[in-house]
């Protein structure tokens, strides 16, 4: 990955026409959330007095030229993410609600292919796919990526580990970095290597993995992020999410 900030600022003066996917379809067994003694979707767990998912959809909504934004759901809970969301949104906002698939790529594909008509007309420059579960990506953030996106193929958010880690086999210590969400590619490339990643079966753990894999050609840059872009993935991270948000404003 090169880093951006090593080529030429990416500018804005036309917001790139974009597209953002948020997933909302994980297991998230790892938080163990539960609601009256049921297990829920952790992005349906209440944050500063809204569900996780209206924080990440709400900054998805700021992202500088969007043109369509798109919620996956697991299969089963579809009115329950709209219940969740609908109330926050002014009634002037199109959200497409689509329902995932059983791993986290096919949730991907399936909030892809529900812009592909846009992507193929051109309508739409630049896809962003991100985890609900990141209810503090920033709309700062969001620009930062597509616009990058826009000019060099792919964004994928990086935040430097909190420390350096020594790999056996005499390599000294590493730097190492966490990868983020959202992750931004140019649309036609993007949704040419998910199609070609259902041909062969093909499951990625992220966006870039999968456009790694299917389209190597596209050059793949890192934007710096920040650790309170987290996502929640234990108990303690609502905690967590709540007081960076009251710290943030
Ligand atoms: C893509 C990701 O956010 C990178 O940190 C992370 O891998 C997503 O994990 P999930 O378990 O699929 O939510």
């Amino acid at each position: 990955m090169t880093n951006p900030l090593d080529a030429s600022p990416a500018t804005d003066a036309r917001p790139t026409p974009c597209a953002v996917v948020v997933l909302a379809a994980g297991a998230g067994s790892r938080v163990g959330a539960t609601v009256a003694g049921l297990p829920v979707n952790k992005v349906l767990l209440p944050l500063a007095g809204r569900p996780v998912l209206v924080h990440s959809v709400r900054n998805a909504l700021a992202t500088p030229g969007l043109r369509h934004l798109v919620v996956v759901a697991r299969p089963g809970e579809e009115g329950m993410v709209a219940g969740a969301i609908t109330p926050y949104l002014d009634e002037r906002t199109e959200v497409r609600l689509v329902t995932g698939g059983a791993s986290r790529h096919a949730s991907e594909a399936a909030g892809i292919e529900a812009v592909a008509a846009e992507i193929t007309s051109g309508e739409v420059e630049v896809v962003a796919v991100h985890d609900g579960a990141r209810p503090l990506a920033s709309p700062r953030l969001y620009a930062a990526v597509v616009a990058t996106a826009a000019e060099v193929g792919g964004a994928v958010p990086v935040v430097p580990a909190r420390s350096l880690v020594t790999l056996s086999g005499g390599e000294g210590p590493q730097q190492l970095a966490g990868v983020q969400t959202p992750q931004a590619f140019r649309a036609s490339a993007l949704l040419d290597a998910y199609r070609a990643a259902a041909v062969d079966g093909f499951e990625g753990t992220d966006t870039a993995s999968t456009l790694e894999k299917y389209a190597p050609e596209v050059l793949l840059a890192a934007v710096p992020s920040g650790t309170s872009n987290l996502k929640v993935t234990f108990p303690e991270d609502v905690a967590l999410a709540e007081a960076l948000l009251e710290r943030l404003g």
